[in-house]
């Protein structure tokens, strides 16, 4: 590993060790809370939130609904478990590099976090996916990085006793998957609330197209968001077990054929006007919105499966 880079992850762990009560020090399981969700740290005992920009080598996230601080408590019963929450995250298409993407990730494997539960507001592009329904994640499909250098791995090895072809075949925990069912059955959430999926991953922030949709629909995907993979990705190279928890904050526009003007204005010359469809467009306030609305059920959904690692 480069030393500067060594240099980096030693301020940062000194500093949260200066800062941390010794029970806080070593988490087990981190969190990282996705748009608008970073209430999720509400359940957290003891807490301590630690700014990112008193930590070496964070940045600073820049998008609405993204806090930016560390949030460490307990969950649980007795002593409880010792969990570390990202309250924000990076991405990308903010200008951040990827290695700044990923590095909290990475600062949260030398804590000592094993189990990364990562959350994130998506697109549904399963037509079957209501808005307001939690997807855990089963696989990923990821453009950026199937077409070169926006795999957080990619270029020399900072890291040289880590895998150089790392396998992502088995990247989402199937004991966390089931914790998470087991999670919404013990909270009586409906059937429907809880679905499972594939992600694409793709850079933004433009959301997508309709074209883009149907054609990540079609190549096998069910949501579709910003962030999430660079994450995974990391965390497996670190050795963590990661889950991924999407929230369905909208359906992704993808009618069933493209508007055609040519056809309307042949119609409306022949006296026989076809009906104007809507027109629709997602935002992030309604991303954020549905965030608010969903939090409470994402937090409880998090927790419950916390409460179960803990009786494993
Ligand atoms: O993935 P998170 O950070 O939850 O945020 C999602 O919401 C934003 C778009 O509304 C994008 O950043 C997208 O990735
Ligand atoms: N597309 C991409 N990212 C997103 C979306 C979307 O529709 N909704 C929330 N994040």
């Amino acid at each position: 590993m480069a030393q500067t880079q060594t240099n980096t992850f030693t301020a940062t762990l000194d500093v949260l060790a200066s800062i941390l009560p010794t029970h806080l020090r070593k988490p087990r399981v981190g969190i990282v809370c996705g748009s608008g969700l970073s209430t999720l740290a509400s359940s957290l005992r003891d807490k301590v939130e630690v700014p990112y920009n008193s930590l070496k080598g964070f940045g600073k996230s820049t998008v609405e609904g993204h806090k930016s601080s560390l949030a460490f408590g307990l969950i649980g019963e007795g002593d409880g478990v010792p969990v570390v929450a990202m309250l924000g995250r990076f991405h990308p298409y903010e200008g951040h590099p990827l290695a700044t993407v990923v590095y909290p990730i990475r600062v949260l494997a030398r804590l000592g976090v094993k189990h990364l539960i990562i959350t994130n507001a998506a697109g549904g592009l399963n037509p079957n996916l209501d808005v307001g329904s939690i997807v855990v994640i089963q696989d990923h499909l990821a453009l950026p990085n199937l077409t070169g250098p926006l795999n957080p791995l990619f270029g020399p090895q900072p890291f040289p006793d880590y895998p150089r072809f790392l396998p992502l075949s088995d990247a989402y925990s199937v004991t966390l998957r089931r914790l998470a069912f087991l999670a919404a059955h013990s909270l009586s959430f409906p059937d429907s609330a809880l679905q499972e999926g594939t992600y694409a991953w793709v850079s933004g922030p433009t959301y997508e197209t309709p074209a883009e949709g149907r054609f990540l629909r079609s190549v096998g995907a069910d949501v579709v968001g910003m962030s999430t993979v660079p994450e995974v990705v990391a965390a497996r190279e670190e050795g963590m077990e990661v889950t991924v928890l999407s929230l369905v904050t909208n359906k992704v526009v993808i009618p069933d054929k493209p508007r055609s003007i040519k056809e309307e204005v042949k119609a409306e010359l022949a006296g026989k006007p076809i009906p104007i469809p809507p027109t629709q467009v997602v935002s992030h306030e309604e991303v954020l919105e549905i965030g608010k609305q969903k939090a409470e059920d994402m937090r409880k959904l998090v927790t419950r499966m916390i409460e179960l690692l803990q009786k494993q």
